[in-house]
């Protein structure tokens, strides 16, 4: 049986796992209707302006506003009207004194025009003359050229996630395509003789794969293409071939289960064989989840996750998805939701480890109560149950009832 581990703290641990990889980040040039929450690895600025020509944010008559001064609905100032603007086009006449000129919301200001008069506020006297019934002031319903974004202005830094507006935003000056990091493929190897597929019937002693599927959740989450490489026999040279296949096509790899330090345990001595250096970090000070590796081969990051399928989670969440958010150009993962509620029973731990604990989320007069769910790691609606995580940290031995803690949100 092999010594048990030595354990480092997480963030030791990651930093460990960090300062074996490159620092290179690697990219594609995608068309932006398609990078949604994809990362931006160049920095943009405004090819031009926004809007281009100045425009009417009303249904009226584009005015000079001076023209309107005074004007009131016992003493209306009176307008000839020359036109209607076009939707979709320029106009050519010059709105000069005493003129107006019909347009409508989004439309252009004509030549000569500085302002709108939103059309309930005029009279009709017929075709071609009308009253104003109250001032404008220069500019007054109308978008300047520039006014949403200038020629030059810096739009994103390099590292910015996409959101749905940003798209819409960068469509808006024809940016069409962006240069992005690539999404980092894992490839997912699940081991262990008592796991089947989820379409099989368990026998005797035999479980369905839970972890394939909750780690290429959250590898997906995290801008990353899981690749499911199936259920690999607990035997070393199925193992070993099985994780260098996978390791050719992916970028990184993850393997659950096999990590302790039974017989059966492989996972450590496949990753010291796939390439250089091998094992960076067996063991974390974390429950659950101790039993993790974390390794590099050849360049490429391993994972090695305790089959339980809580540990499996846990352990996911604090190495593989800043891992993927690393790969793709990020030193930290984006923030994820949290809130405060106030923890509803005891958590009790040991310092020199980190605990994490699933908690439900309830609201009661009007404060929001966390509740733990405590449960063995090697369940799985312990999860499913709940809405978030509570962290023991490292320097604590526990949690007290009616303590404000915060809740990382799934
Ligand atoms: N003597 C010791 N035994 C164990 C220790 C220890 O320190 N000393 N640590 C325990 C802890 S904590 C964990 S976590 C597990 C880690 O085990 P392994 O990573 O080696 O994984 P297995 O033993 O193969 O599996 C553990 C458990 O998880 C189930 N499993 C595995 N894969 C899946 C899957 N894809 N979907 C659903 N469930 C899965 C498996 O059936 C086992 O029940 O070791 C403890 N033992
Ligand atoms: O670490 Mo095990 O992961 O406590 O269940």
């Amino acid at each position: 049986m092999p010594e048990m581990f030595q354990v480092l703290p997480p963030v030791e641990a990651l930093k460990v796992l960090f300062d074996q990889l490159s620092p290179n980040v690697m990219t594609e040039n995608v068309d932006t209707a398609e990078a949604l929450d994809r990362v931006l690895i160049e920095k943009l600025t405004a090819p031009s302006s926004l809007p281009s020509f100045p425009r009417s944010t009303m249904d009226g008559y584009a005015v000079r506003a001076k023209d309107t001064f005074g004007a009131t609905e016992s003493l209306p100032a009176y307008l000839n009207v020359i036109g209607e603007v076009p939707m979709g086009r320029g106009f050519e006449l010059e709105v000069g004194l005493a003129q107006a000129a019909i347009v409508y919301t989004g439309g252009m200001i004509p030549p000569g025009a500085d302002a709108v008069v939103m059309v309930e506020r005029t009279q009709k006297l017929d075709a071609k003359n009308i009253e104003v019934l109250r001032a404008v002031a220069p500019g007054e319903n109308v978008i300047e050229v520039g006014e949403d974004v200038k020629e030059g202005e810096p739009l994103f830094d390099s590292g910015h996630i996409l959101r749905p507006q940003d798209l819409g935003g960068l469509m808006a000056l024809g940016i069409t395509k962006v240069t992005v990091a690539a999404r980092p493929r894992v490839a997912i190897v699940s081991t262990g003789d008592e796991v089947v597929p989820p379409e099989q019937t368990p026998g005797l002693g035999q479980v369905r794969d839970v972890n394939t599927y909750t780690i290429a959740g959250l590898a997906a989450r995290s801008g990353g293409i899981p690749q499911q490489k199936g259920i690999i026999r607990d035997d070393y040279d199925c193992l070993f071939s099985a994780t260098r296949e996978a390791l050719d096509t992916a970028d990184v790899l993850v393997v659950s289960a096999g990590s302790s330090v039974s017989t059966r345990d492989l996972t450590a001595d496949v990753v010291n064989n796939l390439g250089k250096p091998g094992v960076v970090v067996h063991g974390v000070a974390v429950r659950p989840g101790k039993p993790t590796v974390l390794g590099v081969c050849n360049g490429k990051p391993v994972i090695g996750l305790p089959g339980n399928p809580v540990s499996a989670m846990v352990v996911a969440g604090l190495f593989l998805v800043p891992l993927l958010w690393r790969l793709q150009g990020l030193v930290k993962p984006p923030a994820r939701q949290r809130v405060t509620a106030i923890l509803a029973h005891n958590i009790a731990s040991v310092t020199g480890r980190e605990d994490f604990v699933q908690v439900r989320l309830v609201e009661r007069e009007s404060e929001l109560r966390a509740e733990p769910i405590f449960g063995k790691s090697n369940l799985i609606y312990t999860l499913v149950k709940s809405e978030g995580m509570v962290c023991v940290p490292l320097d604590s031995n526990g949690l007290h009832k009616g303590e404000r803690v915060e809740v990382e949100l799934f």
